[in-house]
């Protein structure tokens, strides 16, 4: 099977979970977008009922409201019993690196208001150790060129994300940067460091945030429980 089938599988198999009433957090991503077309199909047959949706980014929300699937703020709800997201690298001990489709901070904000995390991704995700996928960073655009000087002189290795030849623009109007890193020695460290950084708003570090991953294989779905 190649990448897209895989994560054609898992997403249709992470649904599986979702029970009727559950207020579900609704990723974001590509794989993310084949789970929300099998929630929408399964509401629309009537499979699924009294369903609500909180979604980590606009294009979620556009693609679930297309599907007639129910989305509310997150503020307007006091918790939500599952989130099923992707995810760009999964270590060994299931710490994360989030953020390649740019919509980490809500992301981040929707898994710490959620009971449960289920991820979901292609095989190819699993690391031994996370690094290999650039880590993204968030920063608000006033003086953000300083920060990227300062990410620069610590050798983190910046590089500006870009939409075509402007600067990408998260749903909250900042900017991303990526850190070409290598293997990170120390995940919670380096998350530490970053976020006590003036003008970083959040990392893609994702760590002690997931308790099951749905993966897609050749040989079919396999479930890992992390915590
Ligand atoms: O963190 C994310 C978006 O901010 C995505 O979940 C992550 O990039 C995985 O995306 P995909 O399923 O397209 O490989």
């Amino acid at each position: 099977m190649n990448q897209d089938e895989l994560k054609a599988q898992t997403g249709k198999e992470s649904v599986k979970y979702i029970k009727s009433g559950m207020i579900v957090g609704l990723g974001t991503g590509s794989t993310v977008r084949y789970m929300v077309d099998e929630l929408g199909k399964q509401v629309q047959a009537g499979n699924l009922t009294n369903i609500i949706g909180v979604t980590t980014s606009s294009r979620t929300t556009k693609q679930a409201e297309s599907l007639g699937i129910t989305i509310k703020n997150l503020d307007d709800v006091d918790h939500i019993d599952l989130t099923i997201d992707g995810a760009d690298e999964i270590s060994d001990d299931f710490q994360g690196i989030k953020g390649g489709g740019g919509a980490l901070l809500w992301e981040k904000i929707v898994a710490n208001a959620s009971d449960k995390v289920m991820w979901i991704v292609d095989q190819s995700k699993l690391v031994h150790k996370l690094g290999k996928f650039p880590l993204p960073v968030e920063v608000i655009p006033f003086g953000s060129q300083h920060v990227f000087a300062r990410l620069e002189k610590k050798g983190y290795k910046p590089s500006w994300r870009m939409d075509g030849d402007k600067k990408f623009r998260t749903d909250e109007n900042n900017y991303i940067i990526d850190l070409h890193l290598g293997e990170i020695d120390h995940p919670a460290q380096l998350a530490d460091e970053l976020i006590h950084m003036v003008g970083v708003v959040e990392t893609g570090l994702f760590l002690n945030r997931v308790n099951d991953v749905i993966v897609g294989t050749n040989e079919g779905p396999k479930v890992l429980h992390a915590r």
